[in-house]
């Protein structure tokens, strides 16, 4: 196609038709009742990532049939397209999602967590916003440009993930090692982990687009304490449970340190500094002086704090085998996210700094080096395409600012194809919504969902 006509056959209307906004936001519905859950490395529910598999197929059967899209199936449960563009010349991208999800159980839901039912405009349900939405809005928006005859110029891969939610050593480590084994390097790679912020600065009423382009490491580190068992009528002044329980209380009254100093978060409040009144602006204007006051004030949220530090979370305790038993281990494992400016092997000294006491023996269950940072500069071809196409789709947003994604994606598998790896959703994300992620009461409305397929 020549250029004009081109650009005509390609562009998605800007309202779609009652019948395609009904049929999407229900595929979406059916995509959320298949309980694709991850629940260890290794553990998922098989039966229903093949479910998932047949289900795309119905309901995106133009993706499935379309001659120059080459589908493959990865890992046996993970899903790789190939959608060859006209231009051979154009380095290809890559858009990345993951089909499964983390367990919901159903307590404290509003409705089920994987009845997809609709509420007062929201969809609800596990994997709305992590990550369903996304599997779902690209393959629907594929959908609908080959229904109006796209063919596009630039190459690109889709790959979905089925194991995101514990590693990844399945699914995206597997799709990323076969590319690279085909001799593939792509432009950039865009996945989840960042959003549309709205209202998570509290003196910002407008919201703002950021595009992380790192990600914090993680450590999962297991502390194990032994004691001699015996009958809990003559109970040891400490037991396993006594020393490991204060050891974990140690780390969690320590936080590590703070190193708002050291990394991206100067520049995203930098850049963000135009977006405030004074005399915020002035002081984000002037952060080599407001510096330390600014650091304190976001130690204060949980959501700012998880920038500015490697964060601690005590997430298992398991010890005890019966009440008049004193107990002869206690475990408890520790979810380390690392700041970009410190190292697994930095943390866990930092670790046994705090807790000095050698009765507590280490256990590194996982560990993950922070990402590097991927350009963000005028001519970076990626960053500089997610910019401009969120400018376009969403007129009222006046700034996107590159960030540090929190939490861990599948990007980070492909590092050996790009150094250019950006995460968002073009979804806007409240301090609310987010806690649904993981949480309980995770939804999507149905206006959101609709601009993602844009
Ligand atoms: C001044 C700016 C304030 C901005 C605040 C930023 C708020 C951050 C908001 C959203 C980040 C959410 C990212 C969602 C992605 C979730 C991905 C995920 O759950 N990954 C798992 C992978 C586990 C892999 C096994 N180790 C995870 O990280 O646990
Ligand atoms: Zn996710
Ligand atoms: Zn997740």
């Amino acid at each position: 196609l020549r250029d004009a006509e081109h650009r005509r056959a390609s562009r998605i209307p800007s309202q779609f038709s009652q019948e395609e906004s009904v049929t999407m936001k229900e595929s979406l519905k059916g995509a959320i009742q298949i309980p694709t859950v991850s629940f260890n490395p290794g553990e998922f529910n098989t039966t229903a990532l093949a479910e998932f598999g047949e289900y795309m197929h119905r309901v995106f059967p133009t993706v499935f049939r379309t001659s120059f899209i080459r589908h493959e199936v990865v890992g046996e449960y993970s899903h790789l397209f190939t959608v060859q563009g006209s231009d051979p010349s154009l380095q290809p991208y890559m858009l990345l999602a993951h089909i499964d999800v983390v367990p919901a159980p159903d307590q404290g839901w509003e409705v089920p967590p994987f009845s997809g039912l609709e509420r007062d405009g929201f969809i609800y349900g596990r994997g709305t916003l992590d990550n369903k939405n996304s599997v779902m809005a690209i393959l629907q928006a594929l959908e609908l440009l080959l229904i109006r005859n796209y063919i596009p110029r630039r190459s690109f891969f889709i790959a979905l993930g089925h194991d995101e939610e514990v590693s990844g050593a399945h699914g995206a480590q597997k799709i990323s090692a076969l590319l690279q084994a085909r001799g593939v390097q792509v432009a950039f790679v865009v996945d989840e982990g960042s959003f549309i912020m709205d209202g998570f600065i509290p003196s910002l009423k407008k919201p703002f687009a950021m595009v992380s382009v790192s990600e914090k490491g993680s450590l999962d580190l297991m502390m194990e304490v032994n004691s001699t068992p015996g009958h809990s009528s003559a109970p040891p002044k400490e037991t396993s449970i006594g020393i490991l329980a204060a050891a974990v209380s140690r780390l969690e009254q320590t936080p590590m340190p703070n190193m708002f100093g050291s990394g991206l978060l100067k520049i995203t409040l930098q850049q963000l500094a135009k977006e405030f009144s004074f005399p915020v602006n002035v002081i984000f204007n002037n952060l080599w002086l407001f510096w330390p006051i600014v650091s304190r004030l976001m130690e204060r949220d949980n959501i700012s704090n998880a920038l500015v530090r490697t964060t601690t979370a005590v997430t298992m305790f398991n010890a005890g085998i019966k009440v008049n038993v004193i107990p002869p281990v206690a475990r408890a494992t520790v979810n380390f996210r690392i700041h970009p400016a410190q190292t697994v092997q930095e943390v866990i000294k930092l670790a046994k700094d705090i807790v000095v006491d050698d009765r507590v023996q280490y256990h590194v269950l996982e560990a993950v080096e922070p990402l590097p940072v991927s350009p963000f500069d005028d001519r970076a071809l990626g960053y500089q395409l997610i910019r401009q196409t969120i400018e376009s789709v969403f007129p009222e947003i006046s700034i996107v600012v590159p960030g540090t994604c929190i939490a861990q994606t599948d990007s980070r598998h492909y590092t050996n194809l790009t150094t250019g790896i950006y995460r968002f959703n073009p979804i806007y994300l409240t301090p609310q919504d987010f806690s649904g992620i993981h949480g309980i009461n995770e939804r999507i409305s149905v206006q959101a969902y609709e601009m993602q397929n844009r």
